[in-house]
């Protein structure tokens, strides 16, 4: 299986099973995770059956302790043209009146209930609330939902020579008004991102740069490997503090379920200390805890 020039084999275990849409890969030593579009003759847009897969990789990824840093990233080239893609969203070949559509064999089996599909935004909440580093590894178009996935990852390395950035969602009749738009105001300023939404022109990965909308612009030879140092670059820090990080960066924009999220690694923290243990043992020997030997710190 090509899976893309840009993928070093020597760096990647084999292809997980059970995929169609997209694959998914660990390094050889398990601790960073590969998850790619593969779609590359539709520019990698997504469909319902390509929104479950992806969800469930990094669901998995998410729940594997060795992985530390994820690389969201699209095969290529285009077997039809040469041209490569991230993502360019929806598949608007399947788009129906009430989101996206299952097709072929999958149709009939569906509960209709799950029919009429806008889970990538269920996918933006798991990269967003994972604690592990997500990282768009962008190889070329970044359009519509594509580009809202670039915006939610943590960070985003893109080619100098084939990376585009596009807001199509306007051009359409489609709008991600959640961290697709907001968020992208909070990262480059309100002016850029209304002009990204409101003109959907393409920008280029240097022009993304200067706008503070993406991290990286790197030859596009070099794109994986670059990703890999800054994923392997990562992984020397404490996972703890990267963990408290993200979610500290995360808490400001998320409102309450950003407080919980930062609370609950919090209250993990604090369950590891000598006084919250009295405080369980002292329940189950039915005694008074003792709490002289905790200080009120200042
Ligand atoms: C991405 C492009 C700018 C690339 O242009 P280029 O000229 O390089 O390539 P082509 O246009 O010739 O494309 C090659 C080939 O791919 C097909 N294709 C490309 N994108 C899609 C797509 N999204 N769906 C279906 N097919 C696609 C194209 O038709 C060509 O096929 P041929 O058979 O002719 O070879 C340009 O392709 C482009 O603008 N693409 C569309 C981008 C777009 O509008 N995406 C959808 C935006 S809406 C969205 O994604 C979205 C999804 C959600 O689930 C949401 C949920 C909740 C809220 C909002 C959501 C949302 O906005």
């Amino acid at each position: 299986m090509t899976i893309s020039p840009l993928f070093d084999p020597a760096e990647w275990g084999d292809a997980e099973p059970g995929y169609d849409d997209i694959t998914v890969h660990r390094s050889r030593d398990g601790r960073i995770g590969r998850v790619a579009f593969d779609r590359p003759e539709v520019r990698n847009a997504f469909r319902p059956h390509t929104v479950d897969e992806l969800h469930r990789a990094l669901d998995d990824l998410r729940q594997d302790s060795r992985v530390g840093v994820v690389l969201l990233t699209g095969n290529g080239p285009s077997p039809k043209d040469g041209g490569w893609a991230f993502c360019s969203g929806g598949d608007q070949r399947i788009r129906g009146r009430d989101g996206y559509r299952y097709e072929g064999t999958d149709a009939g089996s569906i509960d209709p209930a799950r029919s009429g599909r806008l889970h990538i935004l269920e996918v933006q909440r798991l990269i967003r609330f994972m604690p592990k580093v997500v990282i768009a590894v962008v190889p070329g178009w970044a359009a519509g939902g594509g580009h809202s996935l670039h915006v939610v990852c943590d960070l985003t390395i893109a080619s100098a020579e084939h990376a585009r950035f596009k807001q199509t969602d306007a051009d359409v009749g489609s709008f991600d008004a959640g961290y697709g738009s907001a968020y992208m105001a909070r990262q480059t300023g309100q002016k850029f991102a209304r002009e990204v939404f409101f003109l959907a022109r393409e920008y280029s990965a240097d022009r993304a740069l200067a706008a503070g909308a993406i991290n990286a612009s790197v030859p596009h030879a070099e794109l994986e490997s670059t990703a890999i140092e800054w994923a392997r670059e990562i992984l020397t820090k404490s996972p703890t503090a990267i963990r408290m990080l993200k979610f500290a960066f995360n808490a400001v924009d998320d409102g309450l379920v950003g407080q919980q999220i930062f609370a609950g690694e919090a209250t993990r923290l604090a369950y590891g200390t000598d006084e919250a243990v009295e405080g369980r043992d002292s329940f189950l020997e039915k005694r008074e805890p003792d709490w002289s030997g905790y200080p009120w710190h200042y």
